[in-house]
């Protein structure tokens, strides 16, 4: 595989160009870089095997992040190039030979890191694909039980299959913590997951079971009915049956569809977004499978419909589009659209309104260019006669004219140099006037090109670009959409993103010119940002909506914060301590003034939470008194209390220790675990406050997408936090809690009313100790005892009462108006009850 010819795909992305930038022999070596800067598992090590390794991408990686003289070893069917340091040799990783040779190799030593990013040899079917990929994977986890260290690491490549579940268990049987990821550099289209299985338990004995596939994987082998996809692979069925990748007939998970569906469909988005897998099954699909536009990255990007990311949308559609016109569906699909007047497909009414849209605009331009032109010659000549004076200016002032209102004169001069007549303002006018001409005359050639539909020119073709870029977007949101209504944790995952109230240290907080966390582990920062730039791939293929979902939560937190007395200042110093005070401020910090926090600064305010709101870089416009009264400031006090306590309320419902992550985090500064010295050391280095600008936006995005911390969290910490929430939803509703303690302070007060009495009769000696007793246990009962609710009288409505307003005659205490056939029906059904009753109860005997 490692020498195999790379396909165009492979040619053209921009990890195989930084590869080759960086001198790494695969791009996978960026796989690595991001998943050892996620998880930091090479720094520390000093023993690593890494199994399949050829061409040696992963090795270069591991030989330039491990400690020197630490000992790599690489395995793979075929010979590895040598790389310095780094022993290697030629083995099949399923045989005993290759175990023998580790061994000798290891010596007596253990591996701290055992790495896997096998994939055997691709071929027949995706299925099988996947499951020789996961026997692959469950080997080399042998290997990793007879090589880690305890508490070593094992990385593997898996693929999303059936198998996927049962590895993930058998991984959690033996580490300690286990996660799956997708390096940024691992492309969407692929299926490929990383697990990094951290802390080797190194148990005593290993039961067997768990390492071989024939039971981890039983529960498929048991599934024997579902044998579909083995039709197209029959010498699989044989030997491996019911090995699928997904479960057969169930559509609401897998929905296939056919690739002339898509072409054909009039939802082109809404098809996309609610399928998982395009194929090419009937006879014209198989055709256009076959022609020269259906390309590697398309027929890639068909098998996981789910995985699409921006860039791979519009390549669909562009395909589509161009199929379209080579089979001519559009003009097919003209006909009814023009009788029923309902539109084109795609939108192609829409394109007429924008061609009609587009002309009206440019004949405007046209026209208003046309008279600034005639007004500037005009001007030009009065001026070069000397026959414009200041308060012919003032009148073209007052005419409103475009050329000499105040924003046309520009920055640059200003309305009350204009009423002073100062000539070279006037020059300036006519100078902007000049540019404005030229904008309108560029902006108006174009649109009229566009209008024609000349086509052939670089202002025409941007126009049009621009409005198939617009359309593409609007499409891929629709897609997106579908997307979502397929997938029942999207809008877990969605909200996740908006209220991740803890983003760690590398979150540039709305700012996109600040990015952390590009460090040397990816391969040499400085180095990758210049040849990324190069490359100027600005590739996006984000989910956008959750994306702009965390920037409107990033950006009103910022106004939050703005509000609670933060600012970024423009200088580097004021940002950099505005950020120092956002990170303080986090719930982690909260109400730990007493731990282990005497050495900090004036930010250091954040840490209490009265401080919160105030704290900040050198803006407080709260002030506190240590008497505990919170001093709210003039403008911020609109003369309402409650409004003060409600933000009181909102900011700690902003800072609540919610995720179990700062649970975490609180807990072990509390149990001294930890310092706040610790934390800020392990958590600012110069890269925290890394500058984005300049940077290609592709790279940002991942940065910002995976370039986070992995916070420590303990079972203890999301055992309380599920606590807490569970005592929230124990609490009963507010109304009700308020009911009950009107009624237990009634009691209460009733109660204090009877001691009062109980003390004088006490002091009575006219009765005796009995009778004393007697009347305060009276007293108490009378108390005590609920109010008799109040009788209420139902008064028919007829004869003198039909119709009467008001309190009806003779009636007193509370009453109820009804009429007659309620009455008869109420009294029928009591009937009834009281019928069946005696009937059941009949029965029972
Ligand atoms: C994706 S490549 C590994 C790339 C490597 N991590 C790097 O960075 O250069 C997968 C490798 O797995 C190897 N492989 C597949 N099956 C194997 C087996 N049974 N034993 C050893 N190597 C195997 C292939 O020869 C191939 O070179």
């Amino acid at each position: 595989m490692g020498h195999q010819k790379k396909a165009g795909k492979g040619r053209l992305d921009k990890y195989y160009h930084l590869a080759k930038e960086q001198g790494y022999r695969a791009r996978s070596a960026f796989k690595l870089i991001q998943l050892n800067k996620k998880y930091n598992f090479l720094g520390a090590s000093r023993v690593l095997v890494d199994l399949c390794a050829a061409p040696g991408g992963w090795l270069q990686v591991a030989q330039k992040y491990m400690p020197v003289k630490s000992l790599i070893i690489g395995v793979d069917l075929v010979p590895i190039k040598a790389i310095p340091n780094v022993i290697t040799f030629a083995e099949d990783i399923l045989t005993d030979k290759c175990r023998n040779r580790l061994r000798q190799e290891m010596k007596t030593w253990k591996a701290d890191v055992v790495l896997h990013d096998g994939a055997p040899n691709v071929g027949s079917s995706w299925t099988h694909d996947a499951y020789s990929q996961a026997e692959l994977v469950l080997m080399s986890l042998k290997l990793a039980t007879e090589f880690l260290n305890k508490g070593g690491t094992f990385v593997t490549k898996v693929f999303r299959s059936k198998d996927y579940n049962s590895l993930i268990w058998v991984f959690n049987q033996l580490f300690r913590k286990v996660e799956a990821t997708k390096p940024p550099s691992s492309r969407n289209v692929s299926a490929e997951i990383f697990v990094v299985c951290q802390d080797y338990i190194a148990p005593k004995r290993i039961d067997p079971r768990f390492l071989d596939a024939k039971y981890v994987f039983e529960d498929l082998l048991l599934n024997k009915s579902q044998t579909s996809t083995d039709i197209f692979a029959p010498e699989l069925k044989r030997k491996r049956r019911h090995r699928e990748g997904y479960e057969e007939g169930d559509y609401t998970q897998h929905k296939r569809i056919d690739a002339m569906e898509f072409i054909k469909s009039r939802d082109p988005a809404g098809t996309l977004g609610s399928a998982n897998e395009m194929l090419f099954e009937t006879e014209e699909a198989q055709e256009v499978a076959k022609l020269p536009e259906t390309s590697e990255d398309i027929l890639l990007a068909c098998k996981d419909l789910r995985l699409l990311g921006r860039k791979d949308f519009r390549i669909l559609m562009k395909w589509r589009a161009g199929l379209r016109e080579r089979f001519q569906l559009e003009k097919a699909e003209e006909v009814p659209t023009v009788e029923d007047g309902a539109g084109g497909d795609d939108g192609s009414d829409v394109e007429g309104e924008l061609d009609a849209l587009v002309s009206k605009e440019t004949k405007r331009l046209r026209k208003e260019r046309r008279r600034l032109n005639a007004r500037r010659q005009r001007q030009l000549v009065k001026m070069h006669m000397n026959m414009t004076t200041p308060s012919d200016i003032g009148m073209e002032q007052d005419e409103g004219e475009a050329l000499f209102r105040p924003s046309a004169v520009g920055k640059g001069a200003d309305a009350s140099v204009l009423e002073r007549g100062d000539m070279s303002a006037i020059d300036v006018n006519v100078d902007l006037a000049d540019e404005e001409l030229v904008e309108l005359g560029d902006r108006s050639k174009s649109d009229s090109k566009a209008s024609t539909g000349s086509g052939g020119d670089d202002n025409d073709d941007e126009i049009r670009l621009q409005r198939l870029e617009s359309e593409m977007d609007s499409m891929y949101s629709e897609y997106i959409e579908r997307k979502r209504e397929r997938d029942a944790k999207y809008d877990i995952k969605k909200k996740r993103a908006a209220d991740d109230v803890f983003r760690g240290f590398g979150d540039s907080d709305g700012d996109a010119g600040d990015t952390s966390g590009l460090d040397d582990s990816d391969g040499g920062s400085s180095n990758d940002v210049e040849m990324q730039s190069a490359t100027g791939d600005a590739e996006s293929d984000e989910d956008e909506q959750i994306r702009s979902m965390m920037q409107d939560s990033k950006k009103r937190k910022k106004e939050k914060r703005a509000s609670g007395g933060f600012s970024d200042t423009p200088d580097d110093n004021g940002r950099l301590a505005g950020r120092a005070a956002m990170w303080f401020d986090q719930p982690v910090f909260k109400g730990i003034g007493g731990v282990d926090l005497g050495d900090i600064t004036d930010e250091d305010a954040g840490c209490s939470r009265h401080d919160e709101a105030g704290a900040g870089a050198g803006s407080s416009d709260k002030d506190e008194s240590d008497d505990g009264f919170d001093v709210v400031s003039a403008d911020e006090y609109d003369g309402d209390p409650s409004n003060v306590e409600l933000q009181d309320e909102e900011r700690q419902a902003d800072y609540d220790l919610a995720t179990p992550e700062a649970m975490t985090m609180v807990r072990d500064l509390a149990n001294r675990r930890t310092t706040k010295q610790e934390l800020v050391d392990k958590h600012f280095n110069r890269y925290t406050f890394n500058d984005a600008r300049g940077l290609p936006e592709w790279f940002v995005d991942d940065e910002q997408k995976h370039s986070k911390p992995e916070l420590p969290v303990t079972k203890e910490a999301v055992r309380m936090l599920r606590e807490k929430l569970r005592a929230l939803d124990a609490r009963p509703i507010k109304k009700v809690a308020e009911a009950k303690a009107r009624k237990k302070m009634r009691v209460a007060k009733r109660i204090a009313g009877v001691q009062k009495k109980a003390e004088a009769l006490a002091g009575n000696d006219d009765m005796t100790e009995a009778e004393k007793a007697r009347s305060i246990d009276r007293m108490i009962k009378r108390a005590t005892k609920a109010k008799p609710k109040e009788k209420v009288t139902f008064v028919v409505a007829r004869n003198s009462n039909r119709g009467v307003q008001g309190r009806p005659r003779g009636v007193k205490g509370k009453y109820r108006m009804v009429d007659a056939r309620m009455k008869t029906e109420l009294r029928a059904k009591k009937a009834r009850e009281k019928r069946e009753k005696g009937r059941s109860g009949g029965r029972r005997k």
